[in-house]
């Protein structure tokens, strides 16, 4: 008897899930059309196929209740009633999805069309993100300049999200309460299914958080030998808009003025890209050329025919690069308004790997077609990229001229990774330690900017340019928080990036623990088939069981640990301790004198 219920559950199931995964494709067709020209008609049209759609979601949520999947044998047919168990925000009543829908859209419009004047030239007011303001942080060492771009951007991009985002709050807690979660902060963890997700995030940043402390002081005393100290103080935090990015999330821009070895050669290679005249196809072929080396798959003709890898000039768009899945097997894009830029060929490789993932699980059950945790589908492309970053690499395609790998340029190599990648935790970790805040009602509309600049203070020790008020609320020039893009994701996936670099390099047998001539550092799993197997096997698995078996089938480990990345950087560690001994440098930081609450 329960074997022929459990029959005509999977009968249910598998047809209800192909149903689901044509309304994902219409939505995601739906979502691309409005942000790849973003017009009031194409939100509408957006706006109005989720509601119909949530319609149908609704019914076949009222069927699959009737299914006591609970005591069903097959743990995988189990795993999806479980997932098509829970309606989504599609659970909230008509008009206040529909309000939801639009303070959403709303703060992602104003996100993607802010335009801001000029310093230099006042009278020029149509500065965008991408590339304008972009290219600025990048390269002006003016701090003036910097302060007004980073005040003007704050307030045409965080403030005026103010009143959609505390709506979008409100609407989105009470889809949360809907289904059956206190709160979205609740709903967000339950995505990487352990009980204890905020205390492994807090054992996560007590393991890095010295190393970052050392880095921190380091990067902090070479900004007072270059700005003087009246603008960087020795001991407080460092003024934010001096880091080279408008969120100082990832410090690279600076690197060849603060570089531990100024006289070894810079390491950026962004001038050699423009040099070799690289294009921004180019950078997508040499990514996909990669995958295709470690036995990957290559990106299927549909994907150079429908992406968007360059800012059009005859429309509107969100720039803010994207991976796209249309769940029928052929059809995936990426959306990116690409420079010709180092960081941007990571980019390049963090999207691409997106896709990658997306390619391996497509013969998973469409609801299976996700990554084993959203960390997981951050990690893929970062990971690939760790061996792209890799000067062996590099020289290998021709980005550096070779320069004998001594101890100077391995520091420096580790230095110009590790402003990327170490100063990004505590960012990653601010960003959505806030949101879990907002969401619980701990941090209510009135102390928004407040809360948000005490956490960036005590986390990241960075501080505002200038005085910060209840006018403005900053969070929200930062995309992922007017997108309603949750992050811990990035925080997950930059701990274990690492664990997966160890154990791919380890397989492709370019790293050997205690072998000085097989270090983790100079790691290129580049043509290595048996990584690529052995990365693809845990790929192909989706999110069809819980993430600590993907874990394990590709690194032997069931947890995140922050020992693959405190691994890599252990030399660059030991340095920066000696060196802010020998500089006297304080380590750390006291409160700032800026205010903000
Ligand atoms: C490139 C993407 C698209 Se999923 C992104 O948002 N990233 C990649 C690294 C961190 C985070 C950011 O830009 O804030
Ligand atoms: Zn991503």
């Amino acid at each position: 008897e329960l074997e022929a219920l459990e029959h005509e559950g999977r009968e249910y199931i598998l047809q209800l899930d192909k149903a689901a995964g044509l309304r994902k494709n219409r939505a995601n067709l739906a979502e691309w059309n409005y942000t790849a020209n973003i017009t009031k008609e194409n939100e509408e049209k957006w706006i109005q196929l989720r509601l119909e759609i949530s319609k149908q979601d609704k019914l076949a949520w009222e069927e699959t209740k009737m299914y006591k999947w609970q005591g069903f044998q097959d743990n995988s047919l189990k795993r999806m009633f479980k997932k098509y168990s829970e309606l989504g925000v599609a659970a909230l009543p008509d008009d206040k999805y529909k309000q939801l829908m639009r303070s959403v859209s709303g703060m992602e419009a104003n996100y993607a069309t802010s335009k801001i004047c000029s310093f230099k030239n006042e009278t020029k007011c149509d500065l965008a993100l991408e590339p304008d303001i972009t290219e600025i942080f990048a390269k002006s060492l003016d701090p003036e300049e910097l302060k007004h771009t980073w005040v003007e951007w704050h307030k045409a991009a965080g403030a005026k999200a103010r009143s959609n985002f505390t709506q979008y709050v409100q609407l989105y807690n009470e889809a949360a309460k809907l289904n059956d979660y206190k709160d979205v902060a609740d709903w967000w963890q339950a995505d990487y299914e352990v009980p204890n997700f905020e205390e492994q995030l807090a054992k996560l940043w007590d393991d890095v958080k010295p190393l970052y402390q050392q880095l921190h002081a380091y990067v902090r005393k070479r900004l007072r030998d270059k700005y003087g100290d009246h603008v960087v103080s020795a001991k407080g935090p460092i003024p934010a808009h001096l880091l080279g990015n408008m969120w100082a999330q990832t410090w690279n821009n600076i690197e060849s003025f603060t570089r531990p070895y100024p006289d070894k050669k810079e390491l950026d290679i962004t001038q050699a890209m423009k040099d070799q005249k690289y294009t921004p196809l180019k950078m997508f072929q040499m990514s996909d050329e990669f995958f295709r080396s470690l036995n990957l798959t290559a990106m299927p003709e549909k994907f150079w025919k429908n992406s968007i890898i360059e800012k059009p000039t005859d429309r509107e768009i969100v720039c803010h690069a994207s991976a796209w899945d249309f769940y029928d097997g052929e059809d995936f894009r990426i959306k990116m308004c690409t420079r010709v830029a180092g960081e941007q060929l990571r980019t390049v490789h963090h999207e691409m790997g997106h896709v990658q993932y997306y390619l391996q699980y497509r013969h998973q059950p469409f609801v299976f077609r996700e990554g084993a945790n959203p960390g997981f589908h951050e990690a893929v492309g970062d990971t690939i990229a760790l061996s792209v970053s890799s000067p062996k690499h590099l020289r290998s395609i021709g980005l550096i001229n070779g320069d004998a790998e001594d101890e100077q340029t391995e520091i420096n190599q580790l230095y110009k990774m590790g402003i990327d990648k170490i100063v990004f935790l505590p960012f990653a970790y601010t960003l959505d330690l806030f949101r879990y805040g907002v969401f619980r009602g701990s941090t209510p509309p009135e102390d928004y900017n407040c809360h948000f600049w005490r956490l960036r203070e005590a986390l990241q020790g960075v501080e505002p340019p200038v005085n910060r008020t209840e006018e403005d609320f900053d969070a929200a020039a930062k995309y992922h928080v007017s997108a309603n893009v949750e992050y811990a994701r990035y925080y997950v996936s930059f701990i274990i990036q690492f664990q997966f670099h160890r154990a791919l390099c380890n397989i492709a047998g370019e790293y050997v623990p205690e072998d000085v001539t097989r270090k983790l550092v100079d790691c290129d799993i580049y043509r290595s088939v048996a990584a690529g197997n052995a990365l693809a096997n845990m790929l192909k698995m989706g999110s069809s069981k819980p993430w600590p078996d993907a874990m394990e089938a590709l690194t032997g480990q069931r947890a995140m640990r922050a020992d693959g990345l405190l691994e890599y950087f252990r030399p660059l560690y030991d340095w920066l301790l000696a060196e802010n001994q020998r500089t006297g440098e304080h380590i750390g930081w006291q409160p700032s004198n800026i205010q903000y609450c």
